[in-house]
């Protein structure tokens, strides 16, 4: 069977109690997960944490301590090969031939993979602002990581594993990156994105995970997460507070009357029932805000936002949404 018809029957990526020792030191310890097509994945964790380990056992570049990783139905490790023709990547530093122009390492990568892909990778490079006609040398990080970025999607793989692709460049390129990423998925594409924070992900992300100490402790789909996020809610009336109609909003809590003012934290399913009570009323001030995705997701899991997990899943927040992991 060619590889390409390998490829066409399975899953894009399968990690299954995947571990990883250096001597003592375990970087990655027992992860399973499943990245299906047409999903963009960001993986989370701060420095340390077992990211770049993972991509490496899923570009085969290091051999598990147990547990098997898969890449669109081959073996990381036995087929690695297979999965490197497969697979784009764009690692964290970026390894470019120096004396080599951009349109130089097009060339390179057209003729491993035996294909002629020189024009969208223009198209891409076009895109993202960067000139194809300097040398590796003489780009700067943001412009050697675009280049990175270039190299990794002008195959059209069906997989981008991508390790902080966006960290040296800037916001508007950022936008572009992303609209690229979206074009990938939705012709079938996947794509793990490692950063250190959600909001480098948040845009186009359809599940998030974080790993801690080599464990993942957390994975959630965006849409879930957004659906629970809680919102701040504060509305002055000039004439009657309408207190007991919000206590009857289901989700409703943190209900507080001060003279005139009422506020209270609600979740988005409120939102529309609170607005129509709202209104229905003489208003004078009105204010709803959404508490930022990543301090919602952080306090949920237990987690502090600088990398140790505390004791217990706070429910302040987030409901009763169980914890899952898969
Ligand atoms: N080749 C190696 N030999 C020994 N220990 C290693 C090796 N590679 C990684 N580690 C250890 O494994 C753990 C996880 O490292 P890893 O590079 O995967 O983290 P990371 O989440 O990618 O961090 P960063 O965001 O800083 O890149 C760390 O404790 C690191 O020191």
């Amino acid at each position: 069977m060619s590889p390409e018809a390998r490829l066409g029957a399975e899953s894009t990526v399968q990690l299954a109690g995947l571990t990883k020792r250096f001597g003592r030191n375990t970087a990655l310890d027992d992860v399973t997960l499943t990245i299906g097509p047409g999903e963009v994945f960001g993986y989370l964790g701060p420095n340390g944490a077992g990211k770049t380990t993972t991509i490496r056992l899923l570009m085969g570049m290091l051999r598990p301590t147990s547990g098997t990783a898969s890449v669109l139905g081959l073996d990381a490790w036995r087929q690695s090969r297979d999965v490197h023709r497969a697979v784009g990547y764009v690692p964290g530093e970026p390894a470019l031939y120096d004396r080599l122009t951009g349109h130089q390492h097009v060339a390179y990568c057209s003729h491993l993979r035996h294909r002629d892909d020189g024009q969208w990778a223009a198209e891409v490079a076009a895109r993202l602002d960067l000139d194809l006609g300097k040398p590796a040398r003489t780009l700067s990080r943001g412009n050697r990581q675009k280049l990175a970025v270039v190299l990794a999607v002008m195959s059209r793989p069906r997989l981008l594993v991508l390790d902080e692709p966006t960290s040296g460049i800037d916001p508007l390129v950022q936008q572009v990156f992303h609209s690229i990423l979206r074009e990938h998925t939705a012709d079938g594409g996947s794509a793990l994105f490692s950063s250190h924070v959600l909001g480098e992900v948040e845009r186009v992300a359809d599940r998030i995970g974080v790993v801690r100490a080599g464990k993942l402790v957390a994975v959630e789909r965006l849409q879930d997460l957004a659906a629970r996020s809680l919102h701040r809610v504060r509305a002055r009336f000039a004439g009657e507070v309408p207190a007991a109609g919000f206590a009857a909003v289901p989700g409703v809590r943190d209900l507080l009357v001060d003279g005139r003012t009422l506020s209270c934290n609600a979740p988005q399913s409120a939102l529309d029932a609170l607005l129509k009570l709202v209104s229905a009323g003489e208003v004078e001030d009105f204010e709803c805000s959404e508490a930022p995705l990543e301090e919602m997701f952080l306090s949920y899991y237990g987690l502090d936002p600088a990398g140790s997990a505390a004791a217990s899943p706070s429910e302040s927040v987030a409901g009763t949404a169980a914890h899952h992991a898969g």
